[in-house]
């Protein structure tokens, strides 16, 4: 297999925008709560404004999601912790803003609801994976935000999770009846106050509080009282069972005054805030660990007139994260493995063959330069250095790389002619060690692959002299532009002899599939020579 330019590797090209995330597993749900607590990146209220410092969340491709356990937390991590801030509303400022998106703005009550009940979702996406059944309970207040809450509820259902609702003070509006048959057409099911446990964590991972928002005043009356106290005493973490729960307010927590907050100290407290069009004062008091922002729709002009500074949407997405993201305990970190068995009965009998099954498979899954590869040299006198290449090609002859003659590992590789090499594919719970001798390609082979590189790249590999200390950027990039000006013209760069490439000739190859319980597949195959006859030896090994 010869493996051109990585770009090159069909699906590299299909990636969706943004994305990096951090998985966090169910056990460390506690540890996640321990760290945060009570955390420093809360609110000031002395800010100006009541302005708040924002994050911007980065997206990863779909392929990615490939694998992922039961309620696992989706941490986005902070990609700039810019010095921007977001605009408070008031009540009255909230209701204005609703007059005028529904009066000279032209919009319809529907139309809004649907996208705010639709950014409550992928905000919800976002953290709280779909798989493993996360059964979502969504309780369901009397004006709009309990429709947002219906409207989060259908969405949610499409995006895979299992959704039930409480919703005990209907209004016929057409709006909501429509929300309501649109959702019993899915066969979700509608659950009275009497139908839910005490405890409501003891049949829902999820609990969406959807039933007040910003016209929340005074104090709940019933069923809504009971509900929210319910809510209230909810214990999230339970530490015997390292089991997570989470608790979703869509605007407001409900039962906290919409400016002040939780007043009695004793109200609901949300894992996560679904702030919509603008975070409401009482935001300002939310202490929880993903704040997100919702509803892409505000126009300029209602930005101008209130001032609003609102954090700006990444690409496409109906969300947007506001505040750091929770800091993790990384002894805490800990991934259980869930992938199909790797049977000796089904490998290949020559471990290239299997490599390239593998490889395939990890180009389908759409992976981000899966010829990566960990290479680890050692020098004469056994130190040992480890760096990332990309590898180029392989075949029976061995893996083949391409680099620069004078660099560290080549400068090992002639006093020791041995190596490792390491495949980590992540998402597939996989990885591949390669063992064995190092050779230098042929000139041919390297003139070959240094002119299919994009130019400036050929150029940035004659004016570099890798390894080799530089006092600036700037000596780089002036070689560079120098060269550049000789080759003008378009002609021919020719490779430098400090460049071309190594090919490593296996003598050992592991396959490794992570499974539950740290019970892993691994799968060895060593070269043996028996009866002056060189033959792979396939041998599993104790994970
Ligand atoms: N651009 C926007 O702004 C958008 C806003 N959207 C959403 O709309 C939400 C605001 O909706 P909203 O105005 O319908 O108010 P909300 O708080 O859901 O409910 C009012 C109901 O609660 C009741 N009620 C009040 N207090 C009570 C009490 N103590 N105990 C018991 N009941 C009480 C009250 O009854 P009343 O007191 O009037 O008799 C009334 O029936 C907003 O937060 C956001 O989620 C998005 O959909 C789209 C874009
Ligand atoms: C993703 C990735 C791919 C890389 N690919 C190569 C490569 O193919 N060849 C190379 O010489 N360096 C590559 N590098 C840079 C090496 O990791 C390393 O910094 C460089 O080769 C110098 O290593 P040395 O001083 O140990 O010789 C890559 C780095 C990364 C992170
Ligand atoms: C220093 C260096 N050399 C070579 C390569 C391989 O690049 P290419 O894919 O253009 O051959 C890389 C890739 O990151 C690199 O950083
Ligand atoms: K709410």
């Amino acid at each position: 297999m010869q493996i051109l330019r990585s770009r090159a590797l069909g699906s590299a090209s299909s990636w969706l925008p943004l994305a990096t995330k951090l998985f966090i597993p169910q056990s460390t749900a506690s540890a996640v709560a321990a760290a945060t607590g009570v955390s420093s990146w809360a609110p000031s209220p002395e800010l100006p404004n009541h302005y708040f410092p924002l994050s911007i969340v980065r997206r990863r491709p779909y392929s990615s999601f490939l694998r992922s356990p039961p309620l696992r937390r989706r941490f986005s991590p902070l990609v700039g912790m810019g010095e921007e801030r977001i605009s408070y509303l008031s009540q009255r400022e909230a209701a204005e803003i609703d007059g005028i998106l529904m009066g000279s703005l032209g919009f319809s009550v529907d139309q809004l609801m649907e996208l705010a009940g639709l950014s409550v979702a992928s905000s919800i996406a976002e953290v709280y994976s779909s798989n493993d059944n996360c059964r979502i309970l969504v309780l369901c207040g009397p004006g709009n935000n309990g429709g947002d809450g219906l409207v989060a509820a259908r969405h949610l259902y499409h995006f895979g999770y299992q959704t039930c609702i409480c919703y005990p003070k209907r209004t016929d509006k057409p709006l909501y009846s429509g929300l309501v048959t649109q959702l019993e057409s899915l066969s979700i099911p509608f659950l009275s106050v009497e139908d839910l446990p005490q405890n409501l964590f003891d049949k829902f991972d999820i609990i969406i509080d959807a039933i007040f928002g910003f016209s929340f005043h005074g104090a709940p009356r019933p069923p809504f009282d009971d509900l929210i106290g319910r809510i209230a005493s909810l214990n999230y973490i339970d530490i015997e069972t390292q089991s997570s729960h989470a608790v979703i307010s869509v605007d407001i927590p409900s039962g906290w005054h919409v400016e002040e907050g939780d007043i009695s100290g004793d109200g609901i407290k949300p894992d996560m805030l679904v702030s919509l069009t603008a975070p409401k004062l009482c935001a300002r008091k939310f202490t929880g660990p993903h704040h997100f922002l919702g509803g892409r729709f505000v126009p300029p002009s209602i930005k101008d007139k209130f001032g609003l500074q609102l954090p700006p949407y990444p690409g496409a997405s109906m969300c947007v994260r506001i505040g750091k993201p929770p800091s993790v305990v990384i002894s805490a970190l800990r991934e259980n493995y869930v992938s199909p068995e790797f049977l000796e009965n089904e490998v290949s009998a020559d471990p290239i063959d299997q490599f390239t099954k593998w490889f395939d498979e990890a180009v389908a899954a759409g992976l981000r330069e899966p010829n990566a590869m960990a290479l680890s040299t050692s020098s004469k006198d056994g130190k040992i250095s480890s760096r990332i290449v990309l590898l180029k090609g392989v075949d029976k002859e061995g893996f083949v790389w391409y680099t620069n003659y004078g660099s560290r590992k080549a400068q090992d590789l002639s006093e020791n002619p041995f190596a490792a090499l390491l495949f980590h594919w992540n998402s597939l719970n996989r990885q591949v060690r390669v063992e064995g001798s190092v050779g230098k390609v042929s000139f041919e082979e390297s003139d070959k692959y240094f002119h299919s590189r994009p130019r400036g790249s050929q150029l940035g590999a004659v004016v570099s002299k890798q390894s080799t200390p530089l006092t600036g950027r700037d000596v780089l990039h002036d070689a560079y532009r120098e060269l550049d000006a000789k080759y003008a013209d378009g002609g021919v760069i020719p490779k430098p002899d400090y460049w071309g490439g190594y090919r490593l000739k296996p003598n050992l190859v592991e396959f490794w599939q992570g499974q539950t319980s740290r019970l892993h597949d691994r799968i060895q195959y060593s070269l043996k020579e028996v009866e002056g006859k060189n033959s792979w030896h396939i041998v599993r090994l104790a994970p």
